[in-house]
């Protein structure tokens, strides 16, 4: 049995006049531990997915199972994290990586000793009193990282999390994120435009074709990649073998949509 199955999920969005089918069987097993990364045109079903996997959204056919347990609603084993941060901004740093903890009713001396080890492993220990005016982007999404893991999910579903930052930044966070996800040996789904970002954090990637999203192909990177932190990996000649591949599927894919 896989950690977690998408078993053959398809969804249509329905409005008064219309019908858009976003997803056509999305059959993927998952592996504890791994990093998966969704790679595809715009609009071809990748937040949709995550959405459904965060039980957000009913998908119209098939199922989500964790362990073999169906996810039919919000689950406190799946943690979501977007593009923006969502910190609320009348709240402390320290308040804010909390909040989950709270709404789950686990907060104790415990849990918050661990949210506060987090604090530190993302370099925020200084800032806990804080408020998010007061933090650059990438600490806010450091912060909004924290909070997420504070409730020690099973699975991550990070949509777009490092979009919204400039590349340095980007790049420091991605090898922050990497290495906390291994210490913690987190599942994560990671929703992505970025083909470097993919290869870099990855273990396996799924390309998506667009109207409806169906699984176009899978591709497992190198274990000569996937032993390095993303920073190194993006150095390595087969870092670019990879990305000129992943390009050439999706220009391919763009145009013949
Ligand atoms: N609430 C909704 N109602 C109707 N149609 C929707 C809704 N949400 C998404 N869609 C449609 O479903 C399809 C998939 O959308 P989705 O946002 O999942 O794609 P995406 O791959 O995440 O896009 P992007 O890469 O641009 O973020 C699109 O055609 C979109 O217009």
């Amino acid at each position: 049995m896989a950690f977690l199955t998408l078993h053959h999920i398809h969804h249509t969005y329905f409005t008064k006049d219309s019908a858009t089918i976003a997803l056509k069987d999305i059959h993927l097993l998952i592996e504890e531990g791994e990093f998966i990364s969704f790679l595809g045109p715009s609009g071809c079903g990748k937040t949709t997915l995550l959405s459904i996997v965060a039980g957000l959204i009913s998908p119209t056919k098939g199922d989500v199972f964790l362990q073999g347990k169906r996810i039919d609603k919000e689950s406190s084993s799946i943690g979501y994290m977007l593009q923006q941060d969502y910190l609320f901004p009348w709240k402390t740093i320290e308040e804010n990586i909390l909040i989950g903890l709270k709404i789950l009713k686990q907060l104790n001396a415990q849990t918050k000793q661990q949210a506060k080890k987090l604090l530190g492993e993302m370099g925020l220990e200084e800032f806990e009193h804080y408020y998010p005016r007061q933090l650059s982007g990438g600490m806010r999404q450091r912060a909004a990282l924290v909070r997420t893991l504070s409730t020690n999910p099973k699975i991550l579903l990070l949509d777009e999390p490092f979009s919204a930052l400039d590349f340095q930044t980007k790049l420091k966070l991605e090898d922050l994120v990497a290495e906390t996800i291994k210490k913690y040996r987190k599942t994560v789904l990671l929703v992505t435009h970025d083909i470097g970002e993919a290869i870099a954090m990855s273990d396996r990637i799924v390309l998506l074709s667009p109207k409806p999203g169906k699984i176009y192909k899978i591709l497992t990177v190198p274990e000569v990649l996937r032993i390095l932190s993303p920073f190194h990996t993006r150095q390595h000649s087969t870092f670019s073998q990879l990305f000129q591949t992943i390009w050439k599927e999706l220009d391919h894919l763009e145009t013949n949509r």
